[in-house]
């Protein structure tokens, strides 16, 4: 199983994540991604939840309209794990 980051690593690796921070009050991060309309938000979150499925890690997320709330957490490690960071970097990719 992936170990949680401590609050250091999770930090560095905010660092190189743009937009991605912490959520008060629990070992998890999160991003709002705002798109131009519903039609894209909801492409986003169907190519991330193929991505998704294929690492077998699953995000928390809200739609909206136009935004997703995305909050990443490895539930069996009760943190942060690489597998969050590796999901958030697949996200930002596919938003672009
Ligand atoms: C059995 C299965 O592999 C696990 O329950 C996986 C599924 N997806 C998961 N997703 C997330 N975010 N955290 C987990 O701990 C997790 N565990």
């Amino acid at each position: 199983m992936a170990e949680r980051l401590s609050a250091e690593a999770r930090n560095q690796a905010l660092s190189g994540l743009s937009g991605w921070t912490e959520t008060p009050g629990r070992e998890a991060i999160g991003k709002t991604f705002t798109f131009r309309d519903f039609n894209e938000a909801f492409g986003f979150m169907t190519r991330a939840a193929l991505v998704a499925e294929k690492m077998d890690h699953h995000p928390e997320w809200k739609n909206v309209y136009k935004t997703v709330d995305v909050v990443l957490s490895t539930h069996d490690a009760g943190g942060v794990t690489a597998l969050d960071i590796e999901l958030a970097k697949a996200m930002n990719a596919i938003a672009r």
